[in-house]
């Protein structure tokens, strides 16, 4: 559905200088997937997807949609796209179901399309208010029914959960799975990470400008599954000596330890045990999509301190190539 691959896009810096927002970016959407497009504040992820819907010129970088050459052939693919990247403005004064139905008026698409939209974002009851009435979710899910109207089979969401509520997130969720049980392939960009391992098959991580990671989430969170294990027991310095005496990777935490690469975690119990050390808890610390991310793009902050991310400087360009930005020629085909 989608592929991008050497994405490049830089923005010229006030103060001199190339700032490199997409570097060599590279990305793959199977279809009938809920994609996650992860990344730091900053990172990139507006970028690419601006570039891919032809929004902001790329400086590099080829980029397929549906089959066809962005930016080039988009207009002959772009009636099967959804996209919401930057909030839409609705008239306030409007109804919802008034605004859709201008929609579809300029889009020319036929008018059931906004009943059926509007019962597919669960806002028909709604539909007769005006917008200015409605929640932040309720303009959010009329902003993923504006983009449903043409019945995409591509739907891109740029942050869709940002500034909601968690029923307001969990309602999008419930959005988004039902438009992937009607066959419709989602690129979602988020950073609300436990919610992106909820509802996505497969994510991209992208960090400064280039991707980190990308694939099925379940392939994702056993790769990085290291056989940790938390063990609570009575004597904690006298376990640690004990698992470390058997060749057990261990490393104490103020009232646990955690024991590394456990491929039987039953050998654990046996060993303490046979040292009359009683364990209270073992469990496995099985990574999530968060511990990933931050491992990955390298965000984790240090205790007390906001950690700077957005630090890819090129040294500043030549004269003759301060325009808007940097342009560099297309890779060939
Ligand atoms: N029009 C612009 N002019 C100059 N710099 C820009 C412009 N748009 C984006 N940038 C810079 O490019 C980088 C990537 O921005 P982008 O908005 O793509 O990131 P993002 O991953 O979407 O971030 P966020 O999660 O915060 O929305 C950032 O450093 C941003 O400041």
């Amino acid at each position: 559905m989608i592929e991008i691959a050497g994405l490049r896009k830089g923005y010229r810096r006030l103060r001199g200088g190339t700032h490199r927002a997409l570097d060599g970016f590279d990305m793959l959407v199977e279809p009938g997937q809920v994609h996650g497009f992860l990344g730091p504040n900053g990172s990139g992820k507006t970028t690419t997807l601006r570039a891919l819907l032809g929004l902001v010129r790329a400086d590099a970088g080829e980029m397929r949609i549906l089959g066809h050459s962005s930016p080039s052939a988009l207009p002959q693919v772009i009636g099967r796209v959804g996209a919401i990247v930057e909030s839409p403005q609705f008239f306030g004064n409007f109804s919802g179901r008034r605004m859709l139905s201008l929609l579809a008026t300029a889009g020319g698409v036929p008018q059931t399309r906004v009943e059926e939209v509007l019962a597919q974002v669960g806002l028909r009851e709604r539909g007769k208010d005006i917008i200015k009435t409605y929640s932040l979710g309720m303009k959010q899910r009329l902003a993923v029914a504006s983009a449903l109207l043409k019945a995409p089979e591509l739907l891109i969401l740029d942050e869709p959960a940002n500034g909601l509520d968690p029923a307001g997130i969990r309602e999008m969720r419930e959005l988004v799975r039902a438009l992937a049980a009607q066959g419709v392939t989602v690129l979602i960009s988020s950073h609300i990470l436990g919610e992106i391992q909820l509802i996505c098959d497969s994510v991209t991580i992208i960090s400064r400008g280039r991707r980190v990671l990308a694939g099925p989430v379940s392939g994702v969170l056993d790769d990085f599954d290291r056989g940790d294990f938390r063990i609570r027991v009575s004597d904690l310095p006298r376990a640690a000596q004990a698992l470390s005496a058997a060749g057990v990777a261990v490393t104490a935490a103020p009232d646990h330890l955690v024991a590394h690469r456990v491929t039987e975690p039953a050998r654990l119990t046996e060993l303490l045990g046979g040292q009359g050390l009683w364990i209270s808890e073992l469990s496995p610390l099985t990574p999530d999509l968060e511990s990933v991310f931050l491992r990955l793009t390298d965000t984790a902050p240090a205790s007390g301190e906001a950690k700077q991310v957005d630090d890819s400087v090129l040294p500043p360009a030549p004269p003759s190539a301060l325009n808007e930005f940097t342009v560099q020629p297309e890779v060939p085909r």
